[in-house]
């Protein structure tokens, strides 16, 4: 496998408190796969270390490499060009829109990494820069919304405009933290339609974390499942059975499965890939 997505023995703690233990996986081009656990076990904060948002403990032998760039090492944050930022689009529960802009502006923001900086300074877009965002407005759905201001957007929508930015900003990798958390059923399944489609058509690389089990199922080939900071399961969805799942959302289990070193058993892969 090449990986386009590796984390190796990553330690986060807050204060005394330990968020991520040891934590290490690779994930390949192209994978479509979920980061999830109970609350607190550390998802939003692995994903974050990914794009340099949280640094791992100092001193500790954690590394993080995405798109064939270290992006951290031992707690030490490593540099990146604008345009090598780029290449992973994040997505948030939130949807981090400019309240005020109208969704095309908000659509437009994913070229100003890619932009000449006093280009992008001055707001000025080309033509082929707007076609490209209604391009990308028209694939998630939301190209008759261009003029409206994103504050007066509903939450599915709000979320597309998202997603179209990190379709504008031509991201290879999209990290995407409960996208759906805020979202009603209906707007949730076409989200991650959209997501699912990004992943297929496209091949972009899209790791999501998730609370709903059964979405996971539906539209994830992987779980990378954490439980009290632990990578606790990583491999095909379809082996997390009901079993662990009751395992991983409970504490009792847990001890009886074993720890990461003999569970699962050595008959089912650790990983899904490679
Ligand atoms: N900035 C911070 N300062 C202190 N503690 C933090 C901080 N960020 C996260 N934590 C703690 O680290 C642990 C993991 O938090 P994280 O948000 O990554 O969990 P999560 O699995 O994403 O949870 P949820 O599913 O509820 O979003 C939690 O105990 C949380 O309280």
């Amino acid at each position: 496998m090449t990986a386009i997505i590796s984390v190796e023995r990553l330690d986060k703690s807050f204060g005394t408190h330990a968020a991520l233990r040891e934590v290490g996986f690779e994930i390949a081009s192209g994978e479509m796969v979920t980061l999830i656990g109970p609350s607190g076990s550390g998802k939003s904060t692995l994903l974050r270390h990914l794009i340099g948002l949280t640094r791992a403990d100092r001193h500790s032998h954690s590394h993080v490499r995405v798109l064939d760039r270290d992006v951290q090492h031992g707690g030490r944050l490593l540099g990146a060009s604008r345009e090598q930022r780029c290449r992973a689009g994040y997505i948030f529960q939130q949807f981090n829109l400019v309240s005020r802009l109208s969704v095309m502006t908000n659509v437009l923001i994913g070229h100003l990494g890619g932009m000449p900086r006093w280009r992008s300074l001055a707001g000025r877009f080309t033509r082929q820069e707007h076609e490209a965002a209604l391009h990308a407005m028209a694939r998630v759905g939301i190209e008759e919304l261009a003029e409206q201001r994103a504050n007066t957007l509903s939450g599915g929508q709000m979320q597309r405009v998202a997603i179209a930015r990190a379709l504008v900003q031509d991201a290879e990798v999209i990290l995407a933290d409960e996208p759906i958390a805020s979202l009603d059923p209906r707007s949730a399944r076409e989200v991650m339609e959209i997501l699912q489609r990004i992943n297929r058509e496209d091949g972009r690389t899209v790791v999501i974390t998730l609370h709903q089990v059964d979405v996971a199922r539906r539209y994830c080939q992987r779980a990378i499942a954490l439980k009290k900071g632990r990578l606790y399961y990583d491999g095909p969805i379809a082996g997390l059975t009901d079993t662990r799942l009751q395992a991983l959302y409970e504490d009792a289990g847990l001890d009886e499965l074993g720890t990461r070193e003999d569970w699962p058993p050595a008959t089912e892969p650790l990983h899904a890939v490679g």
